[in-house]
């Protein structure tokens, strides 16, 4: 059996082209544009890469984008001040931090200083917290990604048994609520999981999300299963030219693609989907801010 490849840059492309209808609509019928800050600390490349990439894409939706480069050096207080004028900014719907941050900054008080209605990464303990409930409100954008992703390999995800590897507060344990809220049976490994190939081996939906390249092997997918692996690690490739890199993820594609039914590459799987959701967030926002219902996106 060859998987199907799920196309997450198409469908990325798709909700980038319903957020900017749903821009459009704001503006003509409540003069309003949302705005998306995004704060960046320090020089890490790929931070800085993703980082005009949001810019990018929010201006291409029809959103203002505010962008904001502090030095490596930034203190927290400065940019626990940023957070604040931010927050009270009426022009700016959404706040994302990018993360990593530098390690002298205090994450958790980063994210818990920003406005719960402006949090379109979702990470704020009020929007967690609503997930949990299994309430609407912002949720992670790359966790949000791989729902969509899975649904539209597989279409309703009730009952299946998903198995999310990884527990981070970024993509393992909002994946896993939220795939739970679409009602699946979810098991969380992680590190101290024991005989983690045979967990793997019983998931119909297999979320990769450990940040070891290519840990998950094909003989770990069970036949037909839909594998989303959110895995991004630069790895050399010397095929390429001297000093040249290339991206895996977390799951060993050639031979998981041999064996799944449906499955996400990387590159062009869930990374694309992450920008994408970040824009919906921001019309949510914008949309509950100021009382209007939000829209499906
Ligand atoms: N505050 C946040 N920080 C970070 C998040 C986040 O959701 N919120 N996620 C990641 C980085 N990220 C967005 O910030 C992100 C990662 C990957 C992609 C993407 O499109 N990847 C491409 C490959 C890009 C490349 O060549 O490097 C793909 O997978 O096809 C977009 C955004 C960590 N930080």
């Amino acid at each position: 059996m060859t998987a199907t490849i799920i196309d997450g840059k198409a469908r990325a492309a798709a909700l980038r082209e319903d957020v900017a209808g749903e821009v459009a609509t704001l503006k003509r019928d409540h003069d309003v544009t949302p705005g998306l800050a995004v704060v960046l600390v320090g020089e890490d490349p790929a931070s800085k890469v993703y980082v005009a990439n949001k810019a990018k894409q929010t201006v291409a939706a029809g959103m203002v984008s505010f962008e904001h480069k502090l030095t490596e050096e930034t203190s927290e207080a400065a940019l626990l001040e940023l957070v604040a004028h931010l927050n009270a900014d009426p022009d700016v719907d959404g706040i994302l931090v990018q993360m990593p941050l530098p390690r002298h900054i205090d994450t958790d008080r980063v994210v818990e200083a920003i406005d719960p209605a402006k949090d379109v990464d979702g990470l704020h303990p009020m929007n967690a917290g609503k997930i949990v409930l299994g309430r609407p409100g912002l949720v992670p954008c790359t966790p949000r990604g791989c729902v969509i992703l899975a649904k539209e390999a597989i279409g309703n995800l009730a009952g299946k048994h998903a198995v999310v590897v990884g527990r981070s507060i970024l993509v393992g344990k909002p994946v896993s609520l939220l795939l739970q809220n679409e009602n699946c049976t979810v098991s969380m490994a992680h590190s101290r999981t024991v005989d983690l190939p045979s967990l793997c081996r019983q998931a119909d939906i297999l979320v990769a999300a450990v940040g070891r390249q290519e840990m998950i092997r094909g003989d770990w997918v069970k036949p037909g299963a839909c594998v989303i692996d959110v895995g991004i690690n630069r790895i050399p490739a010397p095929e390429k030219g001297d000093g040249k890199t290339r991206l895996v993820g977390d799951v060993a594609f050639e031979e998981a693609v041999e064996v799944a039914g449906a499955i996400t590459p990387v590159p062009g799987g869930v990374g694309p989907m992450t920008i994408a959701c970040l824009l919906a967030n921001t019309v949510t926002a914008a949309r509950l801010r100021r009382g209007l219902p939000a829209v499906d996106l």
